[in-house]
């Protein structure tokens, strides 16, 4: 793209062409304030609409209560994304060939008095598509594209490409739309909370994010190219497009830990959309909460695809045949038995109908009192003088109901055949090396010592998936549908509860109620969390986000997978139960793979459950991270395969990393001395129009086993610093792992150890390569030396 005239703030300083950029933005100014008078008309009237179903009560018929219900959930959302989108509600404006203006902004606005013509409209609409595509070479009808910057509701510049190749001159940046807002937004400083892209999404990303919704479609793309912003524009781009099928059926979002989903949970929000599951892999089991640590090699064999072969056998183990013959011995009557071979016959019989375990077991009961009632009949009902047996069919029906109902016989059947929960199949194959032994003969000694542990203490990230796996073999059973119920009774509460906040937080807009004499009423003045919980649970009403999370078997319209390297086989598994459409987006940097049993290739993570249907696209330009320390973290890169090449950076931030070895006890002392350096900087702003406000992060970077042990050190000197396993990312100074940054960025970043995180692992490189490329301006590495 060429743009000839480029007027940026500041960039002008002749006195006429300032006194009619001033002009222009008191005239976009006008524009942009009814923009948002209309968006304040919508959020009032959504607020009055909401609070006329609320205080409708919970009369009429079934089907009145079910569209109330949908109505409230309806207005309720409308509130929530009419706030969300209150910064830079309006961004853009494309003035086209033939005289006609459009204004882009993050969501639609009609002309409700008039003809309903856009005022604003959507980025996602089809219309706005040159917004982001069009090019000098390639105007697409478009003859200027303007970026509006807002800061409150307040217009603050304005910076204007006019795509016309006779006049262009070429800036070298002919690939990037909008390079000067999008260079502003890649140097503003951090805030620890990652922010939408719309306003500059680049021509390769748009491409991505507006990919057909069926296939498996993966995206590969090195460090800072923007995969995660990527990926969260087309959930919401998916949801506006193909509203009517995947509200019903939702989208999943999945990301690598519940710190990253912290980080990218605003999003989707101010781009107008809540309804979209955002999940780590390790919380994809309704009921479970995967937060137990557990060491590394441990985790890489349980994420292996063999362990599906090892659960499988697990739950046949389940299925006994005794040594021995049980005798089960009946209250007031004869002493019953039950000889091995019955008992296997019964298993086989059952076993080849294919069904859950659970499932089975009820066939299984079957067969075993058939034989036991046999055996009563045989007694009770010989003919003395040697004929056939006198029982008729229905005598040994009677006799089989009841030894139905026999404890005793329940007891026995019970140890044969349990009912289980994946929980107690998993707990008591961990607890018992026998159990491990009967069901991994494929695994090593070493290996199976690894599965080893002690009930109790709960479940890690890596149990999810066999737990999930278990599920399957195992069926649902009563208890586990029980559960679920009980599950998405909370989840209704947690609904209602929500609802009313909104309702609280639009008490400014109350409305009168004429019918009570003009008094002012706020909806919770009409309507406590507990009646709207009872209300909800008349028609079990719930948003598909809630109803997902709680059902294991839910299948979700679209999947997306943000750092999909990290997946094992076993959560590929899982994640491909939750789609069986397999319309997916895959995201990720095979080079960053941390886990040690995590995706090596996106062709054998894929191959077993699409074949060779899938598509790939990459990005290649690093919005991230600037070239100074793409430099450093290339040379990385090469050591883990010299074939790799990494992303071009678009930028250079002019700040040399630095590099520094200092003796082992002096480590500590040099790292709070440098964090405190580059925390002040950050504070005070550079001079050059960079962090200052507000914004400005540094990421502590360590290694995992050194973690407690640097904490300790820096906390002591700087007690403000943000550590732990879930830490507070909006602080200035973050301290944390390779594992924990994963998908994080920072203005300013500090390695510490560097060989220590290598040495850490056996894709030690990769975590480093991930540990230098988080920072967005600066880069410092400090080794202890020897
Ligand atoms: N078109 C764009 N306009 C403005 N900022 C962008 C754009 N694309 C990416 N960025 C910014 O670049 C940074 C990196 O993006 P993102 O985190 O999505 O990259 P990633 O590919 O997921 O990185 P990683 O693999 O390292 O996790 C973010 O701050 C993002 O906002």
């Amino acid at each position: 793209m060429r743009d000839s005239k480029r007027r940026g703030d500041g960039l002008s300083t002749h006195p006429d062409e300032l006194r009619q950029h001033d002009d222009e933005i008191g005239r976009e100014q006008e524009y942009v304030s009814m923009l948002y008078g209309r968006l304040d008309a919508m959020r009032e009237q959504a607020a009055r609409r909401l609070t006329g179903e609320l205080r409708a009560g919970g009369g009429g018929t079934q089907q009145d209560r079910s569209q109330r219900d949908s109505a409230v959930q309806m207005y309720a959302d409308q509130v929530e994304q009419f706030s969300a989108v209150e910064q830079g509600l309006a961004f853009g404006r494309l003035d086209g060939a033939d005289g006609s203006r459009h204004y882009i902004g993050r969501i639609g606005i009609f002309d409700t008095d008039g003809d309903y013509d856009p005022l604003l409209m959507d980025w996602r609409a089809p219309a706005a598509r040159p917004f982001y595509l069009a090019t000098a070479a390639n105007p697409q009808g478009i003859r200027m594209r303007r970026h509006l910057r807002t800061r409150e509701r307040k217009v603050t510049g304005l910076n204007d490409e006019v795509l016309d190749i006779e006049t262009a001159s070429p800036t070298g940046h002919e690939e990037l739309t909008g390079e000067a807002s999008l260079l502003a937004a890649l140097s503003a400083g951090r805030t620890g909370r990652m922010r939408d892209i719309v306003e500059t999404i680049q021509a390769e990303q748009d491409r991505i994010i507006r990919a057909n919704l069926p296939g498996v479609l993966v995206v590969q793309g090195g460090p800072g190219t923007g995969k995660t912003a990527v990926a969260l524009h087309r959930a919401a781009y998916l949801l506006y497009t193909h509203r009517q099928q995947l509200s019903t059926r939702g989208v999943l979002l999945v990301g690598p830990n519940a710190t990253f989903l912290r980080y990218i949970s605003q999003v989707l929000p101010t781009l107008a959309e809540t309804g979209v599951l955002l999940s780590t892999p390790g919380d994809l089991f309704p009921g479970v909460t995967a937060r137990r640590a557990e060491p590394a090699r441990t985790a890489a064999l349980k994420g292996r695809a063999v362990l599906a072969e090892v659960l499988a056998a697990a739950v046949r183990d389940r299925q006994w045949v005794p040594d021995e013959p049980i005798e089960i011995e009946l209250p007031q009557r004869e002493v019953l038995r039950l000889d091995p071979e019955t008992v296997r016959q019964a298993r086989d019989r059952v076993r080849r109908t294919d069904r859950p375990h659970n499932l089975a077991r009820a066939l299984f009961d079957i067969e075993i009192v058939h034989a036991l009632a046999d055996q009563v009949a045989e007694r009770i009902g010989a003919d003395p003088l040697g004929g056939d047996n006198l029982l008729e069919e229905a005598d040994r029906a009677e006799i089989r109901r009841e030894l139905r109902e026999e404890p005793e016989i329940t007891a026995v059947l019970d140890e044969l055949w349990p009912v289980l929960t994946p929980q107690r199949l998993l707990a008591d194959l961990y607890a018992a090396p026998e159990r491990i032994a009967a069901a991994a003969p494929m695994l090593t000694d070493d290996e199976r010592a690894l599965l080893h542990r002690a009930p109790g203490g709960g479940w890690t990230p890596a149990d999810v998936p066999l737990l999930d796996e278990a599920a399957e073999l195992l069926g649902e059973d009563e208890r586990a549908a029980a559960a679920r119920r009980e599950r998405i009774r909370s989840f209704q509460r947690e609904y209602a509860e929500g609802v009313l906040e909104i309702a609280r937080g639009s008490r400014s807009i109350d409305v009168e109620d004429e019918a009570e004499g003009g008094e002012i009423l706020g909806v919770t003045d009409l309507i406590d969390a507990d009646r709207l919980l009872e209300r909800q649970e008349e028609t079990d009403r719930l948003t598909t986000a809630q109803r997902a999370a709680a059902d294991r078997r839910w299948a979700f319209g679209h999947v997306i997978v943000d750092e999909a390297q990290e997946l094992t086989p076993m959560a590929w598994r899982l994640l491909m139960r939750r789609c069986p459409s397999r319309s997916m987006t895959i995201v990720g940097d095979v080079a960053q793979t941390g886990a040690l049993a995590g995706t090596p290739s996106w062709g054998e993570a894929l191959e077993p459950y699409v074949a060779r249907r899938w598509r790939l696209e990459e990005l290649t330009v690093s919005y991230r991270t600037p070239a100074e320390i793409m430099a450093v973290a290339a040379e990385v890169l090469a050591g883990i395969d010299p074939e790799l090449r990494p992303p071009r950076s678009v930028r250079h931030s002019g700040v040399k990393p630095w590099d520094r070895t200092v003796t082992a006890d002096r480590l500590g002392a040099e790292l709070v001395a440098a964090a405190r350096a580059e925390a002040a900087d950050l504070a005070g702003g550079d001079g050059d129009g960079h962090p200052g406000d507000g914004g400005g992060r540094l990421g502590v970077i360590v290694p995992a086993g050194r973690a407690d042990e640097l904490a300790g050190v820096v906390l002591a000197a700087m007690p403000e610093v943000a550590v732990g396993e879930q830490p507070e990312l909006e602080s200035r100074v973050v301290l944390l792992t390779v594992g924990q940054a994963k998908g994080l960025e920072f203005d300013s970043v500090l390695v510490v150890d560097p060989d220590g995180i290598v040495a850490e692992s056996p894709r030690g490189r990769s975590d480093l390569y991930v540990a230098l490329t988080r920072a967005t301006r600066r880069l410092g590495v400090l080794r202890p030396a020897g």
